[in-house]
């Protein structure tokens, strides 16, 4: 009931940001409280007791989710930020994505050796996103073995993709036919 009372608020925006692609808006989760603060207790039900040392999130809608969750599970959050926004010595990782190419920075000092990291996003679609981030985080030492969702688009195929890189995902909720 509460996964599909979420996907009923997501807003759904034809051609943007670019013919063809249906942009589900997960701005409309954010307005609506219930289906916001579903969102965070589905997450904690899902990931509490698993051990995770650290939350990521990638700029900008990752932010939205991951921080309030790491409030709710008790642990840090590590912002994963688009180039040139973070202060401190970063490594860096370009990808790309279902309307274009970015790169996708963390400082390096972020993670330590053995930390057991959960990447959370609003919404899976290629998987890009969430491979750079996690290409990232393991090239600091940090563990990466699951990653979070609001939102799946599975004719994307980033479940499969993240899959091979030995990250499994969970989305609250689906759209399919993209
Ligand atoms: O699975 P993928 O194909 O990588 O696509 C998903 C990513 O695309 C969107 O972010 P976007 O880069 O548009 O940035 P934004 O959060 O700043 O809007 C979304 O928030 C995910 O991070
Ligand atoms: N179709 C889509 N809708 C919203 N965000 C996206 N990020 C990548 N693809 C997207």
């Amino acid at each position: 009931m509460t996964a599909e009372y979420i996907k009923s608020v997501v807003k759904t925006v034809p051609d943007y940001p670019k013919p063809g692609i249906l942009f589900r808006d997960v701005t409309s989760v954010l307005e609506d409280h219930k289906a916001f603060s579903s969102c965070i207790s589905l997450l904690v039900e899902k990931y509490q007791g698993m051990g995770f040392t650290k939350i990521a999130g990638t700029e900008a809608r990752g932010f939205l989710f991951g921080a309030p969750l790491a409030i709710e599970m008790g642990i840090g959050f590590v912002p994963v930020r688009k180039p040139n926004k973070l202060p401190r010595e970063v490594v860096s990782e370009s990808y790309e994505l279902e309307y274009g190419m970015d790169t996708l920075e963390i400082h390096k000092d972020a993670i330590e050796l053995g930390d057991k990291v959960l990447l959370i996003d609003d919404l899976l679609a290629t998987g890009g996103t969430i491979a750079a981030s996690a290409k990232l985080i393991r090239s600091l030492g940090g563990e990466i073995n699951h990653a979070g969702f609001v939102i799946n688009l599975p004719d994307l195929g980033g479940k499969q993709k993240l899959s091979a890189l030995d990250i499994e995902s969970y989305s609250i909720c689906e759209f399919e036919g993209e």
